[in-house]
């Protein structure tokens, strides 16, 4: 077979570990692979991995060519947000393209408009798709982890935890706000690590007036200094939103506000998403040889699994609720 492969969306540490997986499992299998630039916009625009220095079109990424990858943070194929792809024209054009240059299956690598585009192919193209979930916000559906989430969550953890002592020193508040439009995953998942006091979250109404009460208590109750997680899709605003409305409700500490934005997509990827990566990189490929198309290749209790691209994003992701109260518990 030949197989093409893409990293689409936002980077996620681990997109490299994937990929070097899915070369390292094809050329043991005995089928060919070849990388392809910039997400959806190099099927476009016929842009290959490699082919800038071999001159050559389409060239096939051999084992040597992904070696020592895995610990590089962001995508050595590049990625991209590729609006002309959301259009029935656009997908069209990728099926002739991966048509005129033979392949039989592509491999995307991303989140979950990632595979809304790999729907869209799959279903115009009679070669296979598989995907695996590269996203730091863990949104997707039938997989426990996405492939970027665990190191997101430690950069965010490493820095709340240099917040905390300048907060302990000046007893001061820090509205920290982390990534995630739409899903509070990541910020969950950093709040009880990091043990903060409050996560707002987009899933939950939280208001100002109710973080503000919550405030109040911890102080009451000798807190020197309180962190508030804040993902950037809260519906009351991000962190300096939310900083204005607590200013305006006589928040009892001083407040700063922190936004750490895209460094949580860069590093190198923890052990966690290298395993994770190597493991669905290795099961999307095998799984081709099944015939298998239209899914995404996933990992639940520690179980590889194919999940339909659509079951994947049709639905909103749920937080785990017992998280939620955890971490109220927890904080007092
Ligand atoms: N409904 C759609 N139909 C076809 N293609 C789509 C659709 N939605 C998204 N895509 C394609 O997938 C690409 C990646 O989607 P998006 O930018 O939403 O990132 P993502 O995969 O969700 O990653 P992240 O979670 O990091 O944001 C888009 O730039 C676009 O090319
Ligand atoms: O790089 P961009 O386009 O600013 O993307 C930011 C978005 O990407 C994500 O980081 C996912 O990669 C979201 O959490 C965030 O809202």
């Amino acid at each position: 077979m030949k197989i093409g492969v893409l990293c689409s969306g936002g980077d996620a540490p681990g997109m490299n570990a994937c990929l070097r997986s899915v070369v390292r499992a094809a050329v043991s299998d005995g089928h060919s692979v070849v990388g392809i630039r910039h997400g959806y916009q190099g099927l476009l625009d016929e842009h290959f991995y490699g082919d800038e220095s071999t001159g050559k079109a389409a060239p096939v990424m051999s084992a040597r060519s992904v070696s020592h990858i895995s610990e590089r943070g962001g995508t050595i194929l590049s990625s991209s947000r590729c609006q002309q792809f959301r259009s029935d024209n656009g997908v069209r054009m990728a099926v002739s393209m991966l048509d005129r240059h033979h392949f039989d299956a592509l491999i995307p690598i991303g989140g979950d408009g990632t595979f809304r585009g790999a729907a869209a192919l799959s279903k115009a193209w009679s070669g296979q798709v598989i995907g695996c979930p590269g996203t730091i916000d863990n949104d997707l559906i039938g997989t426990d982890f996405t492939i970027g989430f665990a190191t997101a969550v430690q950069t965010a953890v490493d820095c709340i935890d240099k917040l905390r002592d300048t907060a302990e020193s000046h007893s001061r508040l820090f509205l920290v706000e982390v990534m995630g439009r739409h899903s509070g995953h990541l910020a969950l998942y950093t709040a009880l690590a990091a043990s903060a006091e409050i996560a707002c979250v987009p899933e939950v109404a939280v208001i100002a007036a109710k973080v503000s009460v919550r405030v109040q208590l911890l102080k009451s109750l000798g807190k020197h200094s309180i962190i508030v997680v804040v993902a950037e899709g809260n519906r009351e605003g991000g962190a300096l939103a939310l900083q204005e409305k607590l200013k305006e409700s006589d928040c009892p500490y001083d407040t700063r506000a922190v936004i750490l934005g895209h460094v949580q997509r860069g590093g190198s990827p923890t052990p966690a998403d290298r395993i994770l990566a190597t493991r669905l990189g290795d099961f999307a490929v095998r799984s081709l040889a099944g015939g298998t198309s239209g899914m995404m290749a996933g990992q639940q209790n520690g179980r590889c699994v194919l999940v339909p691209f659509e079951e994947t994003f049709s639905k909103h992701k749920p937080l785990p609720e017992h998280q939620i109260e955890l971490l109220d518990r927890m904080s007092c």
